[in-house]
C-alpha cells in the first residue's frame, strides 16, 4: 500500500492538477504500454516473426543435418588425421591391408588415409558421391542466405509496426509494479498470473524477475527490489530456471540488502523499507509477509485537498475496501427509473452509488451493437492521452498519471453513431439535462487503457486545470463540464474501478452501463467531492468512453438539484 504513492505521487507530480483531459497524440513508438489498440497490433505482428523465426530454425537444423551427414560419412572411412603412419591402426589391418603397404606407398597419415580409399572401390565410390552429391547439397545450403530473409522480414514489419522501445519496455514495468501494488498481491501469485481466484496460466521468468527488481531497486523502492529478486532467485535455483546465471542475482540479491540494511540502520528517510533488517541467505526460506516500516492504512473520507489521503483512499477502494460506514451504504439501492415516457418501456436500471454527491450507476444502457460500434469507430484515431496542466507552456502534457490511448467521436446523427443519441435521450429524460441540443454536450471521448492502465484522481472540471488564454471564446461561452456520463464500454474480470477517493465509492466498470455525476456544486463551482480516477487495470481491457455536459446550456438547471428524484 506504500509504493503506490510512489507510483502516483513521485512519476506523477501533477496528480490532479493536471485533471482536464482534452487532446491526444497519434501513436508513436514508445507508447505501446499505455495502448491496448497498439499492443493488439503487436500481437498479431509478432505470428508473422515468429513463424520466419520458426522458418529460420528448420533452415538451420536442416543445414546441420546436412552438414554432420557429409562429416560422418568422411570420417566412416577416414584415418584420423593426426593419426601418424607409425600408428597405424590396426582395425585397417584386419580389413586386408597392412601398415607396410600404406607405409611403402605415402609418407603422412592423411597420404595413407587417401591410399586406402583409392584401394577400396566402395570408400572410393563413397568419395565420388561426397564430391558429386554431398558437398553441392551442402553448398546449396549454405549459399541460401536465411540471414538476410529473417532480417529482411523483421524490417517490413518494422515498417507497418514500429518496434517498441526502451520507453515501452519502462512503462510496462511501472505498470506491473503499480498493480502488483495497488492491489497488494503476493508476489509469488501474482508472477505466476493468479490474480486472486482466477488463474491465468501465464508467468514470467527469473530474468524478468531480476529486471523488475533492478527497476524497483533503481528506484530506490528498496522493499519491492528485494522481493522481485528473492523471486527471481527462487526461479534460478528452485525450478532450474536458466534465464540468468544464478550468481549475478544472488549478487545483486545481496547489494540490495545490504543497501536496504544500512537505510534502516541509518534512519533514512526512504519510505520503501521493511521494519526489520532483512536477513542475509536466508532468500529461499518461506517466510511470513514482512512488516513494512510505513504502513499508510489510515483512510479518512474528507474534502480537503492532501494528495496523500487521496491517493490512499484511491488505492484502497481501488482493491475494494470500503470506507464507508454501514449507515451510510445502507442507503443505498438499486431502482427501476420507469417514470418518464421514453422510459416506461424500457426503464433505466439505475444503482446508487452515493446520495451526496449525487453518482448513478445505469446498467444494460448501451447493446453489444452500439459498444462494438463505438470501438470500432474509435479504434484508427486513437493516439496517446494527454492531460491538462496549468504549469505547462500549451496547457497540456503526456503524463504517467494517465497512461491510456484515447480519440473524439463526433456522434451527431448523421454519423453510424446515431443509435446512442436514444440513449442520450432517455438520459435526457431521466437527468433534466441538455444533452443533445447545439453545444450542450462535447463528443463523445473514447479511452482505452494500457499495461495496468490508471488515470490518477482527478477532477472532470476544465476551468480550474487550465490558463484561461488557452481556453477558446467557444470554449469559454459554453461554461465548464457542469456532469459526466461516462459509459462502460469493455467488461473487465480484475480491477479497473473508478474510484471516488473523497467520498469513497468505488463503481465497478460493467460493460454497458455508465456512471452519473455532477462535477460542479450548487454555486457553479468544481465540486472537489467528486475527485476520482480510473483504478489501474489487472487483468482485461478496459475502454471507457465519456460524455461531458456543459454548465451554460442547462438554461433551466439548478444545480445539483437534479430532475429525478433519489427514492428514500
Ligand atoms: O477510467 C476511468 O474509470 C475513469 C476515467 C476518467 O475519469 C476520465 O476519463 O475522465
Ligand atoms: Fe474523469
Amino acid at each position: 500500500m506504500v509504493l503506490h504513492l510512489w507510483l502516483y505521487g513521485v512519476f506523477v507530480i501533477c496528480g490532479y492538477l493536471c485533471s482536464y483531459v482534452k487532446s491526444t497524440v497519434r501513436d508513436s513508438p514508445g507508447d505501446y504500454y499505455t495502448s491496448q489498440h497498439g499492443l493488439f497490433k503487436l500481437a498479431h505482428a509478432e505470428y508473422e516473426i515468429a513463424n520466419a523465426v520458426s522458418s529460420y530454425i528448420a533452415v538451420l537444423e536442416r543445414r546441420l543435418d546436412v552438414a554432420k551427414r557429409y562429416l560422418k560419412d568422411f570420417e566412416s572411412d577416414a584415418v584420423s588425421s593426426n593419426t601418424s603412419t607409425t600408428n597405424f591402426p590396426e582395425e585397417e589391418k584386419s580389413k586386408g591391408l597392412t601398415r607396410k603397404d600404406a607405409i611403402s606407398a605415402t609418407s603422412t597419415a592423411i597420404d595413407a588415409s587417401a591410399f586406402l580409399v583409392t584401394a577400396h572401390p566402395l570408400k572410393s565410390y563413397k568419395l565420388l558421391r561426397r564430391y558429386v552429391k554431398d558437398l553441392p547439397a551442402l553448398e546449396k545450403e549454405l549459399r541460401l542466405d536465411e540471414e538476410r530473409k529473417f532480417l529482411k522480414l523483421t524490417e517490413k514489419v518494422k515498417t507497418n509496426v514500429p518496434f517498441p522501445t526502451q520507453r515501452d519496455m519502462q512503462g510496462a514495468t511501472e505498470g506491473i509494479l503499480r498493480a502488483h501494488d495497488t492491489y497488494n498481491m503476493n508476489i509469488d501469485d501474482f508472477a505466476s498470473g493468479n490474480f486472486y481466484d482466477l488463474p491465468t496460466n501465464a508467468s514470467i521468468n527469473a530474468a524478468d524477475c531480476y529486471f523488475i527488481g533492478i527497476y524497483s531497486f533503481q528506484s530506490t523502492i528498496l522493499t519491492r527490489a528485494i522481493e522481485w529478486l528473492e523471486r527471481a532467485y527462487k526461479l534460478v535455483v528452485r525450478e532450474s530456471d536458466d534465464s540468468i546465471s544464478r550468481k549475478e542475482v544472488k549478487d545483486k540479491l545481496d547489494e540490495v540488502v545490504s543497501q536496504h540494511n544500512e537505510a534502516l540502520s541509518r534512519r533514512s528517510k526512504n519510505p520503501y523499507l521493511f521494519a526489520e533488517p532483512v536477513k542475509r541467505h536466508q532468500y529461499l526460506e518461506d517466510k511470513l509477509p514482512r512488516k513494512r516500516l510505513l504502513d499508510t492504512d489510515n483512510h479518512v473520507l474528507q474534502n480537503k485537498h492532501s494528495s496523500m489521503t487521496d491517493l490512499t483512499n484511491f488505492a484502497a477502494l481501488c482493491s475494494g475496501k470500503q470506507l464507508r460506514d454501514n449507515s451510510e451504504t445502507g442507503q443505498l439501492k438499486c431502482w427501476y427509473g420507469n417514470k418518464q415516457p421514453l422510459n416506461i418501456l424500457s426503464p433505466l436500471k439505475v444503482e446508487i452509488l452515493s446520495r451526496q454527491p449525487p453518482v448513478l450507476q445505469f446498467y444494460d444502457l448501451l447493446s453489444e451493437r452500439i459498444t462494438h460500434k463505438v470501438l470500432e469507430s474509435a479504434r484508427s484515431t486513437l493516439g496517446r492521452s494527454q492531460v491538462y496542466a496549468k504549469t505547462h507552456p500549451d496547457s497540456k502534457m503526456i503524463s504517467s498519471s494517465r497512461t491510456s490511448t484515447s480519440t473524439w467521436l463526433q456522434d451527431d446523427t448523421r454519423s453510424k453513431l446515431k443509435e446512442i443519441t436514444g440513449v442520450y435521450r432517455k438520459l435526457e429524460e431521466f437527468t433534466g439535462l441538455n444533452i443533445l441540443q447545439n453545444g450542450a454536450s462535447e463528443d463523445l471521448q473514447v479511452s482505452c487503457y494500457g499495461i495496468a492502465g490508471h488515470f490518477n484522481p482527478h477532477l472532470d472540471t476544465i476551468f480550474n486545470s487550465v490558463e484561461r488564454k488557452h481556453l477558446t471564446k467557444e470554449e469559454l461561452n459554453r461554461g465548464d463540464r457542469y456532469a459526466t456520463i461516462m459509459f462502460y464500454l469493455t467488461e473487465v474480470p480484475r480491477g479497473g474501478s473508478t474510484a471516488f477517493s473523497r467520498i469513497g465509492v468505488e463503481a465497478k466498470p460493467v460493460k454497458g452501463s455508465a456512471i452519473f455525476w455532477y462535477n460542479m456544486d450548487e454555486h457553479g463551482e468544481p465540486d472537489p467531492l467528486t475527485l476520482h480516477g480510473g483504478c489501474p487495470i489487472l487483468y482485461g481491457n478496459k475502454c471507457v468512453s465519456n460524455k461531458w455536459i456543459r454548465f451554460n446550456a442547462q438554461s433551466n438547471h439548478q444545480c445539483n438539484v437534479a430532475k429525478f428524484s433519489i427514492p428514500t
